[in-house]
């Protein structure tokens, strides 16, 4: 028998906003439902991910090796576990995406446009894209009170770019802006609310 559709569900927006937080309530909740869920992020925990996250600390490769680094990294995502997973109608619920490609290395001087020609060649558009947006101040005043210094991608004005282009994004009809300066559980129900009208 034929399984039903997988559902794609991608949550966006610059460090701090608390796309891991949501991802990890959002999967709780949807488990509970009775649905398999396959929650991951990029970059991916796999080699070339390993060698990206190396530079956020070591300092950042050119916009354009950064972007053929994770071009590598999300084909191996897509090929080992995202293709799959949508194939065995589970649902598949990403913390970041190419759209954070378009955004972070956009912000350094590549097309947003060409970067997500690139990435569509390949990698399959969401049914859902969450963009939790906020504040830079306030997105960095997280990152803080969560122990970490701001890293090599974590700088305010190239964020305040990546913001911009996430937004550029709105009025697409499979993206949701979610304010995301309320409580945790508030931007939860926000996000269970689109999930469940669908
Ligand atoms: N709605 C919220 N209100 C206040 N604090 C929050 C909220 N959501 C998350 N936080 C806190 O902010 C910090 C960042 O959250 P989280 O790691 O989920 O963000 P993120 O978008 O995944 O960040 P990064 O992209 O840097 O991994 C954590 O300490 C988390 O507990
Ligand atoms: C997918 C992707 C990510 N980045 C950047 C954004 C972050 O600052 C770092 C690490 O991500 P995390 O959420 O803090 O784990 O990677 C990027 O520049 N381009 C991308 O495509």
């Amino acid at each position: 028998m034929t399984p039903p559709p997988g559902l794609f569900i991608v949550l966006e927006g610059i460090d701090g906003t608390g796309k891991s937080t949501q991802t990890k309530q959002l999967a709780e909740w949807l488990r509970a439902q009775g649905r398999e869920v396959i929650a991951s992020r990029e970059p991916t925990d796999g080699p070339w991910g390993a060698k990206i996250r190396a530079t956020a600390a070591t300092g950042r490769l050119s916009a354009e090796e950064e972007l053929e680094y994770f071009l590598k990294d999300r084909r191996e995502h897509v090929e080992t576990l995202i293709a799959p997973a949508l194939a065995e109608g589970k649902v598949v619920i990403l913390d970041r995406y190419y759209f954070s490609t378009m955004a972070y290395q956009g912000s350094r001087g590549v097309d947003p446009a060409e970067i997500r020609r690139q990435n569509e060649a390949f990698a399959p558009v969401p049914d859902l894209l969450f963009i939790l947006d906020l504040d830079v101040e306030t997105a960095l005043t997280r990152i803080g009170s969560r122990g970490d210094t701001a890293n090599e991608f974590e700088k305010h004005d190239s964020l305040a770019k990546c913001r911009e282009i996430f937004l550029g994004l709105s009025g697409e009809p499979f993206v949701h802006i979610i304010p995301s300066g309320e409580s945790p559980e508030a931007v939860q129900e926000r996000i269970r609310g689109v999930v469940d009208s669908r």
